[in-house]
């Protein structure tokens, strides 16, 4: 049988509404109870790393380093053209692992571990992203979401290479939230955080006086000994428009209904769309990196995003400068020689917005150019 001469008009608005309410929504995503420890998963989406999507991401987020940008920059760093962003490979590998992973919604958490297997990534590389299930668990302050971490590769699609891995954790819905689900030990309303921290700031706050990494070293020499940090704010700021609102994540596949969907986004706690937190993290980067010689990126580790950053909002970047050394203490991507070249610096970076608000913080492990 077909509906040809149904003479029902399913366009008249009263009856279409009673339709969407009968109608089951065939729905995307996967909630908490589909994840379980060990499970691999490989991504179908795909994406092409073009140069076009390359420069869009450095331009929208201010990474503007020329290095990524033009071919005589490119080969005095020691690349054989304008390489992909480390900060697009990393949100690209994300983003087609959106759907199977993250789409039913949640928070996303934090990663760490994020490590660069390959020196350089050239534009019209394929790339093929996978995960592991590696922690599954109850979240005892939201018994309707469960909180999952994946190990995440995003691979050279022709050679099954890894080009960059991390971990990343997010608090995932559950199918069946039920009140009475045994939790692990979540902060219970009435009980006090610990503070037993001391909130005490150093006296003094040390700004380097260059951007290479022998001003890193000095500066951290001057603060030993006394009551003293190397860590200073930077100048630019980034306000959210369209572009990165629901531009960006897109152009990586990233399917998050959060950051492209105002209309589920009313209902949820945000009350309207949130930045993809990659954005928010590239755009302090970018900042920092604009106050320095970056060489190469090594990794990035303990990254959280504290609080909803949404359209108008500013991210500004804060940098702590935790520890300089000539040899690298994390590993090195195959194919990078560094040696007199450029030295370790381990950072600490914190996107605030225009109210001075913590939004994202992470640490960095970056190779700094030494002084000519
Ligand atoms: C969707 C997307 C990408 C994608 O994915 O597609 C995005 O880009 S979206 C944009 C970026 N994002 C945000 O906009 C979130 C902003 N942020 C907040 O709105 C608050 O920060 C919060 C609501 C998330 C948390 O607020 P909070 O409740 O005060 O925070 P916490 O109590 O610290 O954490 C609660 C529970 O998560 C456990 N937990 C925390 N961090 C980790 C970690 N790193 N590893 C393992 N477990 C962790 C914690 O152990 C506790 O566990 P329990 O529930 O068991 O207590």
């Amino acid at each position: 049988m077909t509906d040809d001469t149904d003479p029902t008009d399913w366009t008249d608005p009263e009856t279409f509404r009673a339709a969407l309410d009968r109608a089951e929504t065939r729905e995307k995503g996967n909630y908490f109870e589909a994840f379980a420890e060990g499970d691999r998963i490989e991504h179908e989406p795909g994406i092409r790393l073009s140069r076009a999507g390359n420069e869009r991401w450095m331009a929208q987020t201010l990474n503007h380093d020329p290095a990524f940008w033009r071919t005589d920059a490119a080969a005095e760093r020691g690349y054989d053209e304008p390489p992909i962003h480390p900060d697009y490979l990393l949100a690209a590998t994300m983003g087609p692992s959106v759907e199977d992973l993250s789409e039913k919604g949640g928070y996303f958490l934090g990663r760490t571990d994020v490590r660069y297997r390959t020196d350089a990534v050239y534009p019209g590389t394929e790339l093929r992203v996978d995960s592991t299930v590696i922690e599954t668990k109850a979240s005892g302050s939201r018994p309707e979401y469960g909180i999952v971490t994946w190990e995440t590769t995003g691979r050279d699609a022709e050679t099954g290479d890894a080009l960059v891995s991390y971990r990343r954790t997010n608090m995932i819905p559950r199918r069946d939230p039920d009140e009475s689900v045994e939790t692990d030990g979540g902060q219970t309303a009435g009980e006090q955080p610990d503070t037993d921290a001391d909130p005490r700031l150093p006296d003094e706050l040390l700004t380097p006086d260059g951007e290479c990494f022998e001003d890193f070293r000095t500066a951290l020499d001057d603060a030993e000994g006394r009551d003293a940090a190397v860590a200073y704010r930077h100048e630019r700021g980034r306000t959210i428009d369209d572009a990165l609102l629901a531009g960006l994540p897109l152009a990586t596949l990233n399917t998050a209904k959060q950051h492209h969907d105002a209309a589920a986004m009313a209902d949820s706690p945000s009350g309207e769309s949130v930045v993809y937190g990659d954005v928010t993290r590239s755009i302090a980067l970018a900042h920092a990196r604009s106050d320095e010689r970056t060489f190469r990126e090594l990794g990035y580790d303990d990254e959280r995003f504290h609080d909803f950053v949404t359209a108008g909002d500013t991210i500004y970047g804060f940098t702590r400068v935790l520890g300089a050394s000539e040899t690298p203490t994390i590993d090195v991507p195959s194919g990078v020689d560094a040696t007199d070249t450029a030295g370790e610096v381990r950072f600490q970076h914190v996107a605030f917005n225009q109210n001075e608000e913590p939004v994202y913080s992470g640490t960095r492990t970056a190779l700094i150019e030494m002084r000519d």
